[in-house]
Order: C-alpha cells, then sequence, then structure tokens
C-alpha cells in the first residue's frame, strides 16, 4: 500500500503485520509529511525497496511465517543501508538491544508514543540524509587530482591548487605564510612534485630547530679539521639539494649571521663550506615558509630586508581551518584513505563521531584534526569510528544521550585537550626514559626529531627539557 503525505521528501517503510498498527502509523507519518509505504513482511519489504529507496524502515521483529524475531533480526543487515528501528514488546528489550549490536539504528517500545515516534523518526532519517550527502559528497570529488597530497575544494584551497600548478612549474622563488598546521610544507612538496625538479631531492631545513652554531655547517657542510669532531668531509644540506629544491621552514627564525650567509648563497649561487676553501657552485630552487609575519620582524630589526625581498619572489598564503570549515569533510576522508594505505584498515565513521568533527573548532588547524581523528582510529573497533570512541578519549564526557545533545555540549573542544596531554605524557616520559637526548627521544616516540622540536615547541616545553 503506497500513500504519499503532502510535499513528503523523506521515505519510510513500515514492516508490521498488524493491519491497524500499519494504518494508524502510516497515516500519522504523513501527517509529519513523509512518504509512507508499509509491509507485512519482510520479504515483501525487500521487494518494495527495489522501487520505494526508503530513508529508514520501521520492522516489527515477529513477523509472519516464522514468527521468531532471531530470523527478523538476521535479515537487518540486509536493510541495513538506510537505518532499521526495531518495533518491539516491553518483554523484548534484550532483542531490541541485541538487534542494535547487529546493525539497527535505534528501538521504540509498543505502545507507541507518537510524539517518541516523531523524534526517532525524524533524527533517523536526519542520519540517514547526511550520510547520503557525505557519499555524494565523496563521488563529487575527482579520485586523480593534479595535486593529491593537497586535499581541499574550498574556494581558498582551489586557488591555492591553482597558484601551485601555476608556479611550480616555473623558477621562481616562492614564500608560503599562514598559521601552524595549515599546510605550508605540504604545499612546498607540491611545488617541488609539479616542478622540473621533481627528479631531484627535496630538503626541508627547519631553521629554528637546528641550533644557531650548527645551522652553517648543517647547511654548508664542512671540511675535515674544521673543527673539533670534524673528522672527515662532509656535505651540507644545500649540497644534497643541488638540481632540486630547498625548503627552509620557519624561515623568520633563522639567526641574524646565518641571514647573510644564506642572502650570499642567494646572490650568487655560491659558497665555502665550513673550514673549506674550495668554492661549491649549486642550483636549488627555494621555497620558504614561515607562521611569522616577515615585514613586522623586519621592522624590529630581527630579518634582514634584503634577504626578505630575496626568498619573497611569489607568496602563497594559508588560512586557518576554521576560516574553511568546507575542507573538513574531504581531509577525513583523506586522512581515512591515508590510514587505509598504511594498515590496510578501512575506516568509516558514525553519523555523531562525523558531526561532532564537524562542529569543533580546530586551532591547531589540519594538523590537530588529522592527530585527533588517528587517535580516535586507533581505539575504533570493527573499522567503524564512533562517537562513543571520542567520548573515551574525553573523559570528562559523560556520555550516552543523543548524538546532538553529545555534541553540542560535553564533547566541544575537549578531545583535543586530550590528545595534547596524552603528547605531552608520552614526550615527558621519552625523554626522561633517554635522558633529555631529543634524537633517542624521538625515535622512540616514531617521529623525527624535527618533529620532536615542533612539539616541545608547540606545548612549551622546550625549555623545561635537557639539550641532547
Ligand atoms: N590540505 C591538506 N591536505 C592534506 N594534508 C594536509 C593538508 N594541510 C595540512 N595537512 C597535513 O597536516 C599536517 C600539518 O601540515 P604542515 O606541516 O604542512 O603544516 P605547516 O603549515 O607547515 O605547519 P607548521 O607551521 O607548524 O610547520 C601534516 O600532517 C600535513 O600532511
Amino acid at each position: 500500500m503506497l500513500a504519499k503525505g503532502k510535499d513528503a521528501t523523506a521515505k519510510v517503510l513500515i514492516v508490521d503485520d498488524e493491519p491497524a498498527f500499519r494504518l494508524l502509523a502510516e497515516r500519522f507519518l504523513q501527517q509529519q509529511g513523509y512518504q509512507v509505504v508499509s509491509t507485512a513482511s519482510v520479504e515483501e519489504a525487500q521487494q518494495q525497496l527495489g522501487q520505494f529507496d526508503a530513508d529508514l524502515i520501521l520492522l516489527d521483529l515477529a513477523l509472519p511465517p516464522h514468527f521468531d524475531p532471531q530470523h527478523t533480526l538476521n535479515l537487518v543487515p540486509q536493510l541495513a543501508s538506510r537505518p532499521v528501528i526495531i518495533l518491539t514488546g516491553h518483554a523484548e528489550r534484550d532483542l531490541a538491544l541485541k538487534a542494535i549490536s547487529q546493525g539497527a539504528w535505534d528501538f521504540i517500545a509498543k505502545p507507541i508514543d507518537p510524539d517518541l515516534l516523531a523524534v526517532v523518526v525524524k533524527r533517523a532519517v536526519t542520519k540517514h540524509q547526511l550520510e547520503k550527502e557525505l557519499l555524494q559528497l565523496r563521488q563529487a570529488t575527482p579520485v586523480s587530482s593534479p595535486l593529491p597530497s593537497l586535499a581541499g575544494h574550498s574556494a581558498h584551497m582551489e586557488s591555492i591548487h591553482t597558484l601551485v600548478q601555476r608556479i611550480a612549474p616555473t623558477e621562481v622563488r616562492v614564500l608560503v605564510t599562514g598559521p601552524s598546521g595549515t599546510g605550508k610544507e605540504v604545499i612546498s612538496k607540491a611545488l617541488h612534485q609539479l616542478s622540473n625538479r621533481a627528479d631531484k631531492a627535496f630538503v626541508s631545513v627547519h631553521c629554528g630547530a637546528i641550533p644557531a652554531e650548527l645551522l652553517e655547517s648543517e647547511l654548508f657542510g664542512y671540511v675535515k679539521g674544521a673543527f673539533t669532531g670534524a673528522d672527515k668531509d662532509r656535505q651540507g644540506l644545500l649540497k644534497l639539494a643541488d638540481g632540486g629544491t630547498l625548503f627552509l621552514d620557519e624561515i623568520g627564525e633563522m639567526p641574524l649571521p646565518m641571514q647573510v650567509k644564506l642572502l650570499r648563497v642567494l646572490q650568487e649561487g655560491s659558497y665555502y663550506p665550513v673550514g673549506g676553501r674550495e668554492m661549491q657552485h649549486i642550483d636549488i630552487r627555494l621555497v620558504s615558509a614561515t607562521n611569522a609575519n616577515l615585514p613586522d620582524l623586519v621592522r624590529q630589526g630581527k630579518f634582514r630586508e634584503d634577504l626578505y625581498y630575496r626568498i619573497k619572489g611569489v607568496t602563497m598564503e594559508t588560512v586557518a581551518l576554521d576560516q574553511r570549515r568546507e575542507d573538513i569533510p574531504l581531509l577525513i576522508r583523506f586522512f581515512l584513505e591515508q590510514l587505509k594505505e598504511q594498515q590496510g584498515q578501512a575506516f568509516a565513521l558514525e553519523t555523531g563521531a562525523m558531526q561532532w568533527f564537524l562542529q569543533k573548532q580546530w586551532p591547531g588547524n589540519v594538523r590537530e584534526l588529522k592527530n585527533t581523528l588517528e587517535s580516535v582510529a586507533a581505539i575504533a573497533q570493527q573499522g567503524v569510528i564512533r562517537l562513543s570512541d571520542i567520548q573515551l578519549l574525553h573523559l570528562d564526557s559523560q556520555g550516552g544521550g543523543a548524538d546532538t545533545e553529545v555534541v553540542d555540549s560535553a564533547l566541544l573542544g575537549g578531545l583535543d585537550e586530550q590528545v595534547k596531554a596524552l603528547e605531552i605524557r608520552l614526550i615527558q616520559q621519552a625523554l626522561q626514559q633517554h635522558g633529555g637526548n631529543k634524537s633517542q627521544a624521538a625515535r622512540t616516540l616514531g617521529i623525527s626529531r624535527q618533529g620532536l622540536l615542533k612539539k616541545l615547541e608547540r606545548y612549551g616545553l622546550s625549555h623545561s627539557s635537557a639539550d641532547d
């Protein structure tokens, strides 16, 4: 029996063998604006689904010919590409809970309270529609992008994509500015990968992470005997980048004496290794990045104006993730695909968890989003990331309740604090274990030394930890 509600958009399929219940529920849901179809058995329902793509199924468990709830339960997975709400008698509460563990969305006890029915149906339909939107979004994303490493389809990211593709094949120097964790290094790598230098090295140097007195020998290399411990010639990072791209990250932190030396290299394309007399010639493309305001540093006398104009070339500016929140779903998909490649495990996000990610503020930008997603994926079961997994990491949360309640109140802004706290604890433990030696601690933590230094700085731990 098909009945069309006025201006109906969402479709509900009722499966119940009681004609009186079907009639009442049909009428009620039509009044709420739904399109409704009802059938008396699961077999009939399966046939109906061919023509009536329901957004939601209301399913009684005791159905003819078997009247065996377990039999009906076993059929739930076949219907479950949309939410299934189980209709139960009071005595069947345990069964209803089991149904949920087997993929049903919710249950509602008979005799049914119409107000409750309206709420439960609305929530389930919203969930399904959000999932459909997400799927469309996923399908709309081109699989092979010329910039596969740089996810995002906001107007801002699209202009970054266009700029990267235009600038990459040229030799122009590029300065990427913007807040921490917004993808400045990813953009710099993409500039290299799409350049004519792609088959040569991309050498990344974190200017603030290398002690001032070591930076020169790291960049220029040294000859045997140049200083105590220089027991053989060593090539510097500039030489390693010869023919390729040199990426100077946090260039605003480069010490002034080193700025003078870098300026000379950029002007002349040559330099002397520390203690050496043989001039080295190199051909590098320079890409720099900073989250500092370089013109301000120039005004304060902390950054040389002549160097600023030398490195500036084309300036690209990234913006905070909160200013382009429409990129969040795509970034999530991107990181889940990365996880799948790394771990061979596919992950999906339950709607409640997705909503949480979509509503949360991300002061640490894409880096924070990625870290948060990876930490909840690490504790997810059977490849599904649920709101309850997020609650586990968020110790203050009360848990339970409707998805929206949880998202609106307890969880906002809390997970990142937990993740930070966990990171800080693990970093401190690793440093302690290695007597403050950062290289060894970084190895134990499975990150680069540079990565550890960044974290120490971000968490204000740089001064409390001993140097290598
Ligand atoms: N658009 C993006 N697509 C995919 N991954 C991204 C994107 N933006 C950032 N990331 C990821 O977020 C993390 C931080 O990015 P990245 O290191 O490039 O930021 P940054 O702006 O250079 O940060 P910082 O200023 O702290 O060095 C990295 O893991 C990176 O892979």
